[in-house]
Parts: C-alpha cells; sequence; structure tokens
C-alpha cells in the first residue's frame, strides 16, 4: 500500500521531543511511537535522523521526517536547508516535510528545486504551511502533501488555542493535493470538528506525547487558571 493509501482518513501521531524536553532521546521516542502504533496510530512524524532511524526499526510504521534546526538570524527551523534534507533522505522515512512559508531561507536553493530534490530521491514532500496563499504556492510547485503545521507560528498567520479549522476547511475545498490537518488538536472535540472538514488525514502532537503539556493542563485546571 502507498503512503497515501495508509493514513487516508486516519491518525498519525507526531513523536518529538527537542533538547530542551524532559522525553528527549531516541531511546525514549521510539517507545513513545510503538505506545502510538498499540494506540492504532497508523504513521508517525518525527524529528531529527536519529528518532527516525529508531522508531523505523521499533515499529516498522511509515514516518514523516523533518529536522528541527535553528539558524542564526532566520525563522524557518523545520528542514530549512538541502542539508536536512539531504540527512533525511538516507533516514529511511517516506515522507520529508519542510517549512513551506513565505519567508526567507538559509540557502539559496528554492523550495522548487528542494521539491524536485525529494522526488527524486522518491521521496513524498509535505509543505508545512501558516496561511491559505502559502498552502495554493506549494501545490502549484509540486507538493505531494500540504499541512497546516505552522498556522499561528508566523508573525502573519491567525493566533488561535485550537486548530484553525477555517483554514482546513478552505484548502480542502480548494487544493487537489491531501491537506493534512496538524497543529493544536488538543481535545477529541477539536479533532471531531476538524474530522468534520474532511482533510485527508490528521496529525496529533502534543495532546498525546508531550506528557508536560498534559501534566500544565491539569494542573492548571485543578488551580482553576
Ligand atoms: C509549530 C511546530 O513547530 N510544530 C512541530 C512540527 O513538527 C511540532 O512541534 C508539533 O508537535 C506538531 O506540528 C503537531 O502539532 P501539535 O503538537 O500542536 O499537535
Amino acid at each position: 500500500m502507498s503512503f497515501l493509501d495508509i493514513i487516508k482518513d486516519k491518525l498519525i501521531v507526531s513523536c518529538q521531543a527537542l533538547e530542551n524536553e524532559p522525553l528527549h532521546g531516541s531511546h525514549i521516542m521510539r517507545k513513545m511511537a510503538k505506545a502510538a502504533q498499540e494506540g492504532g496510530a497508523v504513521a508517525i512524524r518525527a524529528n531529527s535522523y536519529d528518532d527516525i532511524v529508531a522508531i523505523k526499526e521499533e515499529t516498522n510504521l511509515p514516518v514523516i521526517g523533518l529536522i528541527k534546526k535553528d539558524y542564526e538570524g532566520y525563522d524557518v527551523y523545520i528542514t530549512p536547508t538541502v542539508d536536512e534534507i539531504n540527512t533525511l533522505i538516507k533516514s529511511g522515512c517516506e515522507v520529508i516535510a519542510m517549512d513551506a512559508t513565505n519567508r526567507p531561507y538559509p540557502d539559496n536553493v528554492s523550495l522548487k528545486d528542494k521539491v524536485d530534490l525529494i522526488h527524486k530521491a522518491g521521496l513524498l514532500a509535505m509543505a508545512d504551511i501558516s496561511t491559505y496563499e502559502e498552502a495554493i504556492y506549494a501545490a502549484e510547485i509540486g507538493f505531494d502533501i500540504v499541512s497546516t503545521t505552522l498556522s499561528g507560528y508566523t508573525p502573519y498567520s491567525k493566533k488561535l488555542v485550537g486548530p484553525d479549522v477555517e483554514l482546513v476547511a478552505r484548502l480542502v475545498k480548494d487544493l487537489k493535493i491531501p491537506v493534512i490537518a496538524e497543529g493544536r488538536i488538543n481535545t477529541i472535540e477539536d479533532l471531531l470538528m476538524i474530522k468534520e472538514q474532511k482533510p485527508f488525514s490528521v496529525v496529533v502532537g502534543s495532546a498525546i506525547t508531550r506528557p508536560q503539556l498534559i501534566a500544565k493542563r491539569f494542573v492548571d485546571a485543578y488551580n482553576n487558571k
């Protein structure tokens, strides 16, 4: 079955912990992915070469790979350059996710050339966008999948507490390529509201795999914050 067949109308779980997070480490992320698999996740979204390799070994699930890396003077941090793409190609992931927002990139390679490089390696390219216009452009230059990952995380996109339901709805209506709903889907109610918009698939991360944030929600509720 192709990657797209596997994920259609199914849940993808993002398993990520950066260096400053309590669960950082591939020995932990592989178990997080295993737990997601036992819960029924059909694919994993993962950050870093080491985590992807470990998660593949542990679960054999298809992986959407990315590398978060900061470059001085630039705001983009999800697979910002060709260097990260080349590392991801070697990791065994099926899909490479990258920032596809309308902001400067640390290398002089166009987004289109990056998509072509990913296709040459036989992989799919996922555009992490923050607005409707960025998604339209991403589809035009050949991205295979668009995800609403960065809505709320660029200075010019809407800041919402929950998921960007309206953006998902508009993209589903207007784009021919698969639209993945991702970002701040924190409750079952959020998920059901998103599902009504009929995205191709959904990614849930923090609400499942960042226990420090889950704990905080409970603590805040208990303390009436
Ligand atoms: C904005 C950003 O850097 N998002 C990252 C992208 O890979 C991850 O930290 C998120 O966990 C992922 O997008 C899933 O979203 P949520 O954790 O809200 O369910």
